[in-house]
């Protein structure tokens, strides 16, 4: 039977005199993957930044897990740790090596032991298949290696729930494949992952629902094969042709 594991309801965001998310209410599953697809300045990324905490939501409310973390009792920080963050850039310490990148938040945040957080630190450097370079600095790594470390990190602090802000969009084509493969393999072993995306393909073949915001809003919600493959709404379409196909011209984004 299927659980909820994230619920957000009724979620306002405004940056001064701009609502960026309109009113969001969305229901994930445990173990499912929802990919977030829509135009620029749509809201994605600050829809995931009010999940992880970054943003206060002006309204509504958010549950990973049964905490809610919009409760103004809630213990933030340790709230957040659950809640696994991978950016567009990765974010590494450029002065420590992978496995210090991976160790140091376990130790000043979840208090594990120096040996308890490398072996925790080592066992998801194997998950995104990069044992070999624990001891390499960040610069001596390509961007999507980077990534998987960057994706390791957050994986370390034994997260409910992955999100990930366009993962692949600053890397070189040739290496958006490896992490999209680490992405493919997480979403098989179980984990609840929340992604924004250009990459149709992932969606198509990952994503348990797909949703399409617009000006605030979710507008289209479902499987891929409805949302991507035959989307009810005009603006879903105009936005998916210019996607898929960059040689389109159409209107330009709704705002
Ligand atoms: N901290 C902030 N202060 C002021 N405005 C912000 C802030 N963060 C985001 N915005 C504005 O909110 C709107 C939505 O931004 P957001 O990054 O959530 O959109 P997006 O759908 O993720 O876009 P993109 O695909 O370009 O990343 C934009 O107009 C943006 O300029």
């Amino acid at each position: 039977m299927s659980e909820t594991f994230v619920e957000i309801t009724g979620l306002k965001k405004s940056f001064g005199p701009l609502e960026v998310l309109k009113n969001i209410d969305l229901k994930v599953d445990r173990g499912d993957v929802v990919c977030i697809i829509g135009p620029s300045g749509s809201g994605k990324s600050t829809l995931l930044r009010c999940v992880n905490l970054l943003e206060e939501p002006n309204a509504g409310k958010i549950v990973v897990n049964d905490v809610e973390l919009t409760d103004p009792d809630v213990d933030i920080d340790s709230a957040r740790t659950k809640i696994g963050m991978v950016f567009q850039g990765f974010n590494l310490f450029s002065h420590l090596n992978v496995l210090a990148n991976l160790t140091v938040a376990q130790r000043k945040v979840l208090k594990r032991s120096e040996e308890e957080s490398r072996r925790v630190a080592l066992h998801n450097l194997e998950r995104v298949g990069l044992s070999e370079k624990a001891h390499a600095m960040p610069a001596q790594l390509s961007g999507g290696q980077q990534q998987r470390v960057a994706i390791a990190r957050a994986l370390s602090m034994d997260p409910d729930v992955m999100l990930f802000d366009e993962p692949t969009s600053a890397l070189d084509p040739e290496l958006v494949g490896d992490v999209l493969g680490v992405m493919r393999q997480l979403a098989d072993e179980g984990m609840t992952m929340l992604v924004v995306t250009h990459e149709m393909q992932f969606a198509r073949e990952v994503a348990d629902k797909v949703i399409f915001m617009d000006g605030g809003y979710i507008v289209e919600e479902g499987p891929a094969a409805e949302v991507i493959g035959n989307p009810q709404e005009e603006r879903t379409r105009e936005f998916l042709a210019r996607v898929l196909d960059p040689t389109h011209h159409g209107p330009s984004d709704p705002v």
